[in-house]
């Protein structure tokens, strides 16, 4: 089976755009900013993906761009100008940064209630203290998870291997699955014999940026693979961690790279966006009592 990230997308973008009309309606407008220093080609394809599905739904996407040289002070000024503005309710700051930027600086920087990618430490520790309040958490494992909920894949008692401790997707996508009653092995590049671990999951997550990392013999039969990975092939073709064309034949269901996770984080971010606009305007939203 193959998992369709992006049919799934397009159909939740559907109820999406209701909602957004409803708000519009109360004359709340919500708005995101998106920064985004230096050249990094995945960040390219996000910002420019991710400013496509706001207009199509109707929110609206402020992206600012700004050079490789760009300092640390300018970038926290930027990010305090945000906080403060109050028709603004999720800020995005772009990683990786340039190497003059210290990332957990400008992370603590963003205000916890507009950090719509859940990477403040505060958000953080809400997910892996899995607390039951409503936070924001990482777009990417998000999304997987709305994925795997839609394709009835339910994680309770299966074994989920992780390959790749990122911030942004490998940890919080352990968290979220542990949260979900899977049992959680990470692996990553110091993991020795990675094939012997990857070949016991039930539930396969590569997130590495190694192109066709995964074969199809590290999979295990019927197991489900989720490929995070966006990388450029030899004729420049947009291509996951996992050699997709080999593996599809071995795995229970597995994402397309284009067409899986990609799109699937964009809509997250856009349901997050929604999230913090109404928490912004609870007392707003509240049915008025007589
Ligand atoms: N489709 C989507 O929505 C998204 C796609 N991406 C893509 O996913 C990929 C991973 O992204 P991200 O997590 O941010 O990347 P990072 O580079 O931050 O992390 C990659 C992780 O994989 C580990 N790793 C690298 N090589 C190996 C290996 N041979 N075996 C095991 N582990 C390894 C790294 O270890 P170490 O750091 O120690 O080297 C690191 O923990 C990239 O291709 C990125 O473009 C990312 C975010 C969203
Ligand atoms: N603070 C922060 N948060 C992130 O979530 C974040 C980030 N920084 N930096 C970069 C990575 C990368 N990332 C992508 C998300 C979607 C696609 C995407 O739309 N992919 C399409 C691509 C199709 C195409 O246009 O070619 C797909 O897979 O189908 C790509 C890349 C989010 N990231």
């Amino acid at each position: 089976m193959i998992i369709d990230g992006k049919g799934l997308s397009n159909r939740l973008d559907r109820n999406m755009k209701i909602e957004v009309q409803a708000l519009k309606k109360r004359g709340i407008e919500p708005k995101l900013v998106v920064i985004i220093v230096g050249n990094d080609p995945a960040s390219q394809i996000y910002v420019r993906n991710k400013h496509r599905k706001a207009v199509k739904l109707g929110i609206t996407s402020i992206i600012e761009r700004r050079p490789e040289d760009f300092t640390q002070a300018e970038l926290l000024a930027l990010i305090y100008q945000y906080n403060q503005d109050e028709t603004v309710h999720g800020i995005l700051v772009q990683l990786p940064l340039p190497k003059q930027i210290d990332e957990t600086a400008i992370i603590r920087a963003i205000a916890i209630e507009k950090d719509v990618d859940g990477f403040s430490p505060a958000n953080v520790g809400r997910l892996f203290s899995n607390s039951h309040e409503h936070y924001p958490v990482s777009c990417t494992p998000k999304g997987i998870m709305t994925m795997l909920s839609h394709y009835q894949i339910d994680p309770a008692g299966q074994h989920a291997v992780i390959v790749g401790d990122s911030n942004i997707v490998g940890r919080p996508m352990g968290a979220l699955l542990l949260n979900a009653g899977a049992t959680v092995t990470y692996t990553h590049i110091l993991t020795a014999d990675l094939p012997s671990f990857t070949r016991t999951a039930d539930i396969l997550i590569v997130a590495t940026g190694v192109a066709h990392l995964i074969k199809a013999a590290d999979i295990k039969p019927g197991a489900t693979v989720i490929d995070v990975g966006m990388n450029r092939d030899e004729n420049g073709r947009l291509v996951g961690d996992v050699d997709y064309e080999h593996a599809k034949d071995v795995a229970g269901a597995i994402t397309p790279v284009p067409g899986g996770v990609g799109p699937m984080t964009i809509t997250s971010l856009m349901q997050q966006t929604l999230e913090l606009t109404k928490v912004a305007n609870r007392r707003t939203l509240k049915p008025v009592k007589v």
